[in-house]
């Protein structure tokens, strides 16, 4: 990459504090040798008889659930989650992310969250009420996002923008230790300078690093998914789905508005501890069928390459689980 590190320290956004300390560290050329192909996403669902979401049986094995929820889980497939309204998933969401930031705050003295844009922010308003807005260790919290449209962050499409006046505005999280991707540069300097700011951090241990990839672990990633099955900015079809490298790379032809975007590609979204993906809305539920039941795509869809080092937690309302 073509920074010095004193470029690299004015990159970053006004917000936000520079880490002046940090030595640049070597690129990960030699820690991504080969992408890992993951198998479409299956899950057995179990219902009970009282279930009023419309999931065929047939299909899907039941079993017990929480009182809100409809729960399934299938070993290394991923448990999913059904609930009657998004308020519910809200509730749930919440209470899912306060759990894994008291483990990870424990356990490593940082949690590393990556958000991405869309339906999912609102979703995490039940964070920002109480019992979390006050239990929370917020102190601790580490934000970076998923993907970014290249535009000014005060624009309307900015993700970080849509972050922040949903969500981050709303929450005592230190302002240096949220991580937006640089707006004033072009779009692969811009991704570039994202990467070797994941290496800075992965080097003073505040993100985890993956044993089995080497590669940056973050505790959660929070996806949303789009009815054509993407995720970040990694769209059906598009190259970047199958990239090995950069791990922070940029498109100038997303088929969503804008046309140009920053994303991570899977290699680095696949070495997480946890991943939620939050979906809500019937526009998305050939998508959810095609993950997670019997639907058929000709394009492997981005979402079933989802597939988390660790946990894959999926939070489904009933209009996306509709056809299942
Ligand atoms: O920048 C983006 O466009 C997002 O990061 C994108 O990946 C989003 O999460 C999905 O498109 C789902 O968005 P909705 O939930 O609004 O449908």
């Amino acid at each position: 990459m073509a920074f010095s590190s004193c470029t690299f320290t004015a990159t970053l956004r006004t917000p936000l504090t520079p880490l002046p300390s940090l030595r640049r560290s070597p690129p990960h050329t030699t820690l991504i040798s080969q992408f890992i192909v993951t198998k479409p996403l299956r899950c057995s669902l179990r219902l009970n008889s009282s279930s009023t979401i419309g999931v065929n049986p047939k299909k899907f094995e039941c079993k017990a659930s929480s009182s809100m929820a409809e729960t399934t889980t299938e070993k290394g497939k991923g448990k999913v989650q059904v609930f009657d309204t998004e308020d519910e998933l809200a509730v749930s969401l919440a209470k899912y992310i306060a759990d894994l930031s008291d483990k990870y705050s424990k356990e490593r003295g940082f949690f590393t969250v990556v958000l991405s844009g869309g339906s999912l922010i609102k979703s995490l308003r039940k964070l920002a009420e109480p019992p979390y807005i006050d239990s929370v260790d917020w102190k601790k919290w580490y934000v970076f996002w998923v993907d970014e449209r290249v535009v000014p962050t005060h624009h309307e499409d900015s993700n970080y923008k849509l972050a922040l006046d949903g969500f981050l505005s709303k929450v005592p999280i230190r302002s240096g230790q949220i991580f937006a991707i640089y707006d004033g540069l072009l779009a692969k300097d811009a991704a570039d300078v994202y990467e070797t700011y994941l290496e800075q951090l992965v080097e003073i241990t505040i993100i985890d690093i993956s044993e089995a990839t080497g590669l940056p672990k973050f505790d959660l990633m929070l996806l949303g998914m789009g009815p054509d099955g993407h995720v970040a900015s990694l769209f059906p079809g598009h190259p970047l789905v199958q990239a090995t490298k950069p791990l922070v790379a940029f498109l100038k032809d997303s088929p969503k508005p804008p046309l140009r975007r920053i994303t991570f590609t899977f290699p680095v979204i696949n070495s997480s501890a946890n991943i939620a993906l939050v979906v809500a809305g019937a526009s998305k539920a050939d998508a959810v069928n095609v993950a997670l039941g019997n639907g058929q795509s000709s394009d492997l869809l981005p979402v079933q390459m989802v597939s988390p080092e660790g946990e894959l937690t999926w939070f489904l309302d009933k209009e996306a689980a509709s056809k299942l």
